[in-house]
């Protein structure tokens, strides 16, 4: 029961956030978000303020509301109500100036499919105004590091899952953007994408800029971020840095499950008529 699972939202100090005259703005402000779609609330009433220059895990069960925050968050989808600041900017009163700063690898990423991987990227480098010598220099570099030089002339369409994930992180990393958003980036890439992905977040995110990216994977969340926010039914359950969301639970996992209220369920006598070879 979610609903009743104690809300651990751990104040903000210091890095930044506090709005200080001269303070580095957060990367993204959130207040009073709210989504519906028809009956179902996806997102009820969210606050979340995601510090700058940190790696970010947006986590929650299944139909949380991760991808909906994400979406509205990033310009894709309007909000019923509520603020948006990303960098300190009003990402729906000040779009261009958002869009310029962000990076977006969204959910079930829809890309130019007839355009090889290295025409995607000159084209992606075209629209976001760089100069052409520039994005041939990034596009070959990160084609290199993320191990798909040797597809670069391969049709995105015939690109399996995990290398659709790499040509569009590929893509939103181009500009270098100040915040880059990714909707389960993991999802799908075996463990050795996953460590060249991993490679190239942290790299990035070494460099002064914010990873925000949502997972249901809390090993690996736990392993990457150093701030996490928890989201269950349409609400922000905690936020904070890792230690401080995980409390004193072991690890991530349980205190995931106990912010959601899903320690302890089974599946009781609902499945008694599952295994042992009887029909
Ligand atoms: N376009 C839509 N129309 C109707 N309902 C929607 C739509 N998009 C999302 N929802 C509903 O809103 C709720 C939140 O969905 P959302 O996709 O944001 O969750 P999520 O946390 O990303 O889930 P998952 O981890 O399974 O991807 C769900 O109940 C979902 O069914």
């Amino acid at each position: 029961m979610p609903d009743q699972a104690a809300d651990r939202t751990v104040e903000q100090t210091g890095d930044g956030t506090d709005g200080a005259p001269g303070a580095t703005p957060p990367a993204v402000r959130v207040e009073g978000l709210w989504k519906r779609f028809g009956e179902q609330i996806a997102v009820a009433g969210v606050d979340l303020t995601l510090p700058a220059g940190k790696f970010i895990g947006l986590v929650g069960p299944n139909g949380a509301g991760k991808t909906t925050t994400l979406s509205m968050v990033t310009g894709l989808l309007r909000p019923d109500q509520g603020r948006i600041q990303v960098a300190g900017h009003d990402v729906w009163k000040d779009p261009v100036e958002v869009k310029a700063r962000i990076g977006v690898l969204p959910e079930g990423l829809r890309l130019f499919e007839r355009l090889s991987g290295r025409e995607l990227l000159a084209y992606t480098g075209r629209l976001r105004g760089l100069p052409g010598e520039e994005v041939d220099k990034r596009a070959a570099q990160l084609l290199d590091v993320l191990d798909l030089a040797g597809a670069q002339h391969k049709l995105v369409v015939d690109y399996s899952t995990g290398m659709r994930k790499k040509i569009g992180l590929a893509a939103a990393l181009l500009h270098n953007p100040q915040v880059l958003f990714l909707d389960e980036p993991f999802e799908g890439v075996d463990p050795v994408s996953a460590q060249t992905i991993r490679g190239v977040l942290e790299r990035y995110t070494t460099s002064g800029a914010t990873v925000v990216f949502s997972s249901h994977v809390m090993e690996l969340v736990e392993s990457l971020c150093d701030w996490v926010a928890v989201m269950a039914a349409g609400r922000i359950r905690a936020q904070g840095t890792l230690a401080e969301v995980r409390g004193s639970a072991s690890s991530l996992q349980n205190a995931f499950l106990e912010l959601v209220g899903a320690n302890g369920r089974d599946t009781g006598n609902s499945l008694d008529w599952l295994g042992g070879g009887s029909r």
